[in-house]
């Protein structure tokens, strides 16, 4: 093939520029930049699909017999329940009533644990595969981009997942991802002059020279640490013979294809090629048996994220794209790769992966039935189209308590990927709410969806900004979730080996990532489709951002600063939020303890006053008995002689509390038997009863006083107000006595 003049299509074009592919063309018109409006409104297009992200279960066998019960139960294919464990701490902190009830998850697709001591691992792994990324796999063979990731705390699996621990048949995702691809492609492979370039671009002619030159180096290099990285699998986990995936998918017959793999590494926030120079990388390291030697290299040059500004999507820029012709070739890079992965011993997991990785498998597809000549840049992008799977291999999301690492480097690292993963986490949140504020959430059934009547300036208005640029990771996934491709994302779970708590908090994540929708859309591509046959189509804002074309690393050092800052007045939030829940439960429970008490003196208080009224309503009834009695007695007795004691004006005074005591004893004998009433009396008067003429005026100033009547009626009258008997009453029983 002659070679012509390395040209990139369109990578380094501006906007506007007339040597756009197609595919970028398609990405203009829908407006791809602040798509989100747009991309509502034609959701219904021919097309666009609004697929959610699939969440895949796998929940990791015990290794040894295990010493705790395991907290979820399979229900089904698709749901699973969490139990609260009895000894965790949520349910001694917490409210029992809110925590402590079980919890129902569903997922695409659950995958029980092999029970204890099966053998069956290697179809374990094949049926995985199967049901998960092998129809990624005919995607990105048919033109169509995809990224599946795996998430869950330390020790959980991941990396078992993604690529198996080198038994034989016991090949994870990635692997057998590669296999495939080889075994469908066979005798269809493209030799021609041509790579990718960027996200979707193709460069026509030689590769340049660096590309070759890193080509040979690579596979010298590969060579020659064949031999080192089998003693490697020898040591790690025993035999590691390579063994193939025989499966294969149909192609499209039309196409050559060629298969291109880059490896990169998400540390502390940087990002670094796991194929670059690992010779020297390796040489570079101090002796990597023992913990700190595992650092990376501080020699390894981090990259950089590069905009494509025709797709919006971002690349790693420098990163290095190797064209690889076998499945042994593929399988080398990704155990150089791995090699290189900073991985450093925790207290929770041997081996554990300090880092995340991002591998890419792109595609590149000739169209064998158009001729284009190499030199027309527009005619290659009818020719040659350029999809990619990306399968990440997340680090685990540990708890900074659960690693023995307090300080240091290692702190540094936990810190990095909390940030990234909460950075996740929150990408995440955030376009679920907008995608249910604009009513395309794919959790709100279609119908509805249109019923929710905002117009799109609102709907505008109400999105919130996603924080793509706040971590390096979700800045890299950021051209998927904006509709570049379906994404799968697999849930690692070990219910017996790790807290309840972070494993609650990766179940609570993935809950939530099953209800974005990524607003893919399925270009209606011409017979050649030279499209990468997605184009971005989204309801997410991006953070504007001064240059397109490079990371301004001071700003992100600002915004770094600004995450520190955030997660550390998150935690403080976090402790104080439980110290106000503790201080919470003191106060009710002290509150609860004084309000008993303060009722029950309550309750004797009023349980007293209550008697107290009652003896001295039973005090008046008797005062008023014992005035009436004497009242009878003064009127039917003989006149009252006149004594020394009582004054002049003819008052008797009878004092009240004399009244109240002895009025008992007048109640059933109210007075001297007088002439006229002998017939009535029934019982002698009592000695100590009073008699008028004992009473004496002194006696109190709260006295009685009685007239000296001139007729029994007008005698009542001139009773006291005090003693509160009403005088119309009185004119009654005056009656009643002369009658
Ligand atoms: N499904 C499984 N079946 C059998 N063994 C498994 C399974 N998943 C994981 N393991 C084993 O559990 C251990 C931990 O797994 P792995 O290293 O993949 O965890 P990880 O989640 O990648 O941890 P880290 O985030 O720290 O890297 C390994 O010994 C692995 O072989």
């Amino acid at each position: 093939m002659a070679a012509v003049e390395p040209r990139a299509m369109h990578a380094h074009k501006k906007p506007g520029s007339p040597l756009k592919s197609s595919v970028h063309a398609q990405a203009f018109m829908a407006g791809n930049r602040t798509p989100s409006t747009s991309s509502m409104a034609r959701s219904t297009e021919q097309g666009v699909s609004n697929e959610p992200i699939q969440t895949f279960l796998r929940i990791r066998p015990p290794l040894s017999e295990p010493d705790s019960e395991s907290y979820i139960d399979v229900l089904s294919d698709t749901q699973v329940v969490m139990h609260v464990p009895s000894d965790t701490q949520l349910s001694k902190s917490r409210s029992r009533s809110t925590t402590a009830a079980p919890i129902k998850y569903t997922f695409s697709r659950v995958f029980a644990p092999l029970p204890h001591g099966s053998q069956n691992h290697a179809q374990a792994q094949r049926d995985f595969f199967t049901a998960t990324t092998l129809p990624l796999v005919e995607d990105v063979l048919a033109g169509k981009n995809s990224l599946v990731f795996t998430y869950g705390v330390t020790n959980s699996g991941k990396t078992y997942t993604v690529q198996g621990p080198h038994r034989r048949g016991e090949a994870g995702i990635l692997p057998r991802a590669i296999d495939v691809i080889f075994n469908s492609i066979a005798g269809r492979e493209c030799t021609k002059a041509v790579r990718p370039v960027g996200l979707t671009g193709v460069n026509a002619g030689i590769s340049d020279p660096s590309q070759s030159l890193l080509a040979s180096r690579s596979r010298s290099r590969l060579k020659a640490n064949h031999r080192n990285m089998m003693t490697l699998n020898s040591t790690r986990e025993g035999e590691g013979a390579v063994d193939m995936d025989p499966t294969s998918v149909e192609v499209n017959p039309d196409y050559r294809y060629s298969v291109w793999v880059s490896y990169v590494e998400v540390y502390n926030e940087k990002l670094y090629d796991l194929l670059e120079s690992p010779t020297q990388s390796l040489l570079t390291r101090p002796d990597r048996s023992e913990n700190e030697s595992t650092m990376p290299a501080p020699t390894r040059r981090p990259l950089l994220l590069k905009s494509e500004a025709e797709s919006g999507g971002k690349y790693v820029g420098g990163l290095k794209e190797i064209k690889v012709s076998s499945i042994h070739e593929a399988r080398e890079l990704i155990r150089c790769g791995l090699e290189n992965r900073s991985v450093f011993g925790t207290m929770a997991n041997r081996s554990s992966s300090r880092s995340h990785s991002v591998f890419t498998i792109k595609i590149l597809r000739e169209h064998t039935g158009v001729d284009v000549p190499l030199n027309d840049v527009a005619g290659l992008s009818r020719k040659y189209s350029v999809s990619r799977l990306s399968i990440v291999d997340l680090a685990g999301s540990e708890r900074i308590s659960n690693t023995d690492i307090s300080s240091g480097p290692r702190l540094k690292e936990a810190g990095s990927i909390n940030k990234s993963l909460m950075c996740l986490g929150q990408c995440l949140e955030t376009m679920r709410k907008n995608q249910t504020r604009a009513g395309t959430s794919p959790s709100i059934p279609d119908g509805l969806s249109s019923s929710s009547g905002l117009h799109d300036a609102q709907r505008k208005r109400r999105q919130s900004i996603v924080p793509f640029r706040h971590s390096k990771l979700t800045e890299l996934f950021q051209s998927f979730f904006m509709g570049d491709g379906k994404v799968r994302m697999i849930v690692n779970l070990n219910p017996t080996g790790t807290g309840y708590e972070e494993n609650a908090n990766v179940m609570r994540f993935s809950a939530m990532a099953k209800e974005v929708g990524i607003h893919v859309t399925s270009s209606a591509a011409p017979a050649s489709d030279v499209s990468s046959s997605f184009v971005h189509e989204t309801s997410v804002v991006e953070l504007p951002h001064a240059s397109d074309d490079e990371d301004d690393e001071e700003q992100d050092e600002f915004v770094n600063m600004l995450l520190a800052e955030n997660q550390r007045l998150r935690l403080q939030c976090e402790r104080a939020e439980s110290a106000c829940r503790i201080v919470e439960e003191t106060v009710r429970s002290e509150m609860g303890q004084h309000l008993a008490a303060t009722l029950q003196k309550m309750q004797r208080y009023y349980e007293h006053q209550l008697q107290a009224e009652m003896d001295a309503s039973d005090a008046f009834m008797d005062r008023k008995i014992d005035l009436f009695t004497r009242l009878t007695q003064a009127v039917h007795d003989e006149p009252v002689s006149t004594n020394s004691s009582v004054s002049t004006e003819d008052k008797i005074m009878i004092p009240p509390n004399r009244i109240l005591s002895e009025s008992r004893n007048h109640i059933n004998y109210t007075s001297e038997p007088s002439a006229d009433s002998t017939a009535q009396r029934t019982s002698p008067r009592p000695k100590h009863a009073p008699t008028r003429a004992s009473i004496s005026a002194e006696e109190s100033q709260d006295a009685i006083y009685l007239s000296e009547p001139s007729s029994p009626s007008k005698r009542y009258r001139k009773l006291c107000p005090k003693t509160a008997i009403h005088t119309d009453e009185m004119d009654m029983i005056a009656q009643d006595l002369n009658a």
